[in-house]
């Protein structure tokens, strides 16, 4: 499988070193191209390595950053990716950021999904750099096992940028950046934490499996770069 590991001994040591790599890859992008594309995950492991990301000294002015997945609730709700990102990251130097956010109100999901689409595809797509995060269910953006339209979700070579997902798992309706998007990144990183994320990414890579982790990986353009240290 296309992947190279890297670990840490700590959640501090792999937030400064990831924040580095994706800057040293953003700053590469903008010295090719006007403007560079970052999306990064939301869920609880990214609040460190965003942190550190936000004082990195590069042209963030010229930066567009967006999610790979969102929940479909309101940024002011806990547990809205967007808040993670507006609170840990759109600070410091990255204040001069652009965010792109994939919530947008509607009265459903697909209605928020087409909406989302709409302002995603006016991006100069491929994402120069794409840090994905893992749930312990072989979850990765908000492409769930259990997600009832999850075989069409993995199988989809074109359509819309952004889909939407509706899974037990993830309790509220989400949206998620499409198959094709996430894996024509120029450059992917998956941070994870703890022992429990490690072995189901090892089980993912070692045999077959349906999880969603492994198809990206599989289909990923790059090979992508696993982050991974103990739960601090
Ligand atoms: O629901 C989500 O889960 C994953 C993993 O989150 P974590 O809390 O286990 O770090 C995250 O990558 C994704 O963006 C988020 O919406």
């Amino acid at each position: 499988m296309k992947v190279k590991w890297y670990e840490f001994s700590s959640p501090q040591a792999l937030a400064r070193d990831l924040a580095n790599k994706v800057s040293g890859e953003l700053a590469k992008a903008l010295s090719a191209r006007n403007k560079a594309l970052l999306a990064i995950s939301g869920g609880t492991t990214p609040r460190l390595f965003l942190e550190e990301l936000s004082s990195t000294p590069i042209h963030w002015e010229r930066t567009a950053v967006t999610l790979a997945d969102e929940r479909f609730v309101p940024p002011s709700s806990e547990r809205s990716n967007a808040r993670l990102a507006l609170r840990h990251f759109f600070k410091n130097r990255a204040s001069d950021a652009e965010f792109v956010p994939l919530y947008h109100s509607g009265s459903n999901i697909d209605e928020a999904a087409e909406r989302a689409s709409k302002t995603i595809a006016a991006l100069p797509l491929p994402l120069d750099v794409l840090v994905l995060g893992m749930g312990n269910d072989g979850h990765t953006a908000s492409l769930f096992p259990d997600a009832e339209n999850i075989g069409e979700l993995l199988a989809t070579l074109d359509g819309p940028p952004v889909q939407p997902v509706v899974s037990e798992a993830a309790q509220e309706p989400r949206l998620t950046l499409s198959m094709p998007v996430l894996c024509a990144a120029r450059a992917i990183f998956l941070h994870i934490e703890g022992d429990d994320k490690r072995a189901v990414l090892e089980q993912a890579l070692a045999k077959k499996s349906n999880l969603p982790i492994r198809a990206v990986i599989e289909r990923a353009g790059v090979p992508v770069h696993v982050y991974w240290a103990p739960k601090g």
